[in-house]
């Protein structure tokens, strides 16, 4: 059946996330409550993107725009490419930190684009939808969380990425710690050895499993089942404060692990209450988000914006 587009714009709301936790190298994830919010059209040419909000400043207003790059993949996946598009983002997600901000984007992308096409949503189904954003980012453990929600276990089999979402414990409070400086996914994935003793890999396969039971079940054990010998020990010299905090934390009790690809902190239990972060580090407590990516017909609204977030139109 030959491609037709909707008319009306349509907007998507989609999480922050924390890969890895620890253990789960490219596996798991937790979704979290900050959100960029992007609402898409389909218009008669060309390409326009305005940012506003974090990324604002640097990122590419055109078709190099990774809303734009993900959007572009999608509508190839669904039979044929719009007459033009406008694409209006709000930013909140801090990117190159370790958040996901990388996966937000692609989520987004793909599911506007599937929305924008008539009967979208039968061409290209939800679990399509992950396998197509986990080809595009190269791994799932980001995309899944940002999808669907909660904390995902994600897997990759001959036809693609799947994964499922598990319902987080009460008592699990996460808390993130954002430097300043940025660290690239890629960077930090060239520091990872192409091998691994056979001890640390039978280490993370333990405490990978014992960590699905302390979100899920037993928060008291999540200071043994965040621990990891895979990555990040591997990648602290290019973040030694990230690597001073996780280890001073842990050291203190917290559940403390690299966020994703780092250089973000991310706490699984509650600081201590004298914890002082200092200024290098923007301290912020992030509910888990168990939604996941939300879909809605309609322009974003200027007061849904984020009122801290600078303006920058292009
Ligand atoms: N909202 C966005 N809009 C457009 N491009 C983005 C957006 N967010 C991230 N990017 C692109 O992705 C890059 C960051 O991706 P990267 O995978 O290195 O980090 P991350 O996704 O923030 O962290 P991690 O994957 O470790 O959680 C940015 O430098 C930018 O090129
Ligand atoms: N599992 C990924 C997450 C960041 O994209 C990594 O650590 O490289």
């Amino acid at each position: 059946m030959p491609i037709t587009f909707v008319a009306e714009p349509v907007r998507v709301r989609v999480p922050a996330t924390s890969a890895n936790l620890g253990p789960g190298f490219d596996a798991l994830g937790l979704a979290l409550a900050l959100h960029d919010d992007v609402a898409a059209e389909v218009t008669a040419e060309g390409v326009t993107v305005t940012v506003t909000g974090e990324g604002a400043a640097d990122l590419p207003v055109d078709d190099g725009h990774l809303v734009v790059r993900a959007m572009r993949a999608t509508f190839d996946a669904l039979g044929g490419q719009p007459p033009g598009l406008a694409v209006e983002c709000a930013n909140r997600i801090p990117q190159a930190r370790g958040l996901g901000s990388s996966s937000a984007a692609i989520v987004a992308g793909v599911l506007l684009a599937r929305a924008l096409v008539t009967e979208g949503d039968s061409r290209l189904d939800d679990d399509a939808v992950l396998r197509l954003a986990a080809e595009i980012e190269g791994h799932p453990d980001n995309v899944a969380p940002c999808l669907l929600g909660g904390f995902t276990l994600a897997w990759t089999e001959p036809t693609g990425a799947r994964a499922v979402s598990l319902q987080v414990a009460d008592g699990v409070r996460p808390t993130v710690l954002v430097p300043a400086e940025r660290g690239l996914t890629a960077s930090a994935r060239a520091a990872l050895p192409a091998t691994v003793p056979h001890g640390d890999a039978a280490f993370n396969a333990g405490r990978a499993a014992l960590l699905v039971h302390a979100l899920t079940a037993q928060p008291g054990l999540l200071l043994p089942a965040t621990a990891d010998r895979l990555h990040q020990n591997y990648r602290a010299a290019s973040m030694s404060g990230t690597s001073a905090l996780v280890n001073g934390l842990r050291e203190a009790g917290v559940a403390a692990v690299v966020s994703g690809a780092g250089p973000t902190v991310l706490a699984l239990s509650d600081l201590p209450v004298d914890f002082d972060a200092g200024t290098d580090w923007r301290l912020l407590r992030l509910p888990v988000d168990v939604c996941g990516a939300q879909v809605e017909r309609g322009r974003l609204k200027h007061a849904e914006r984020d009122p801290v977030a600078a303006g920058r139109k292009s």
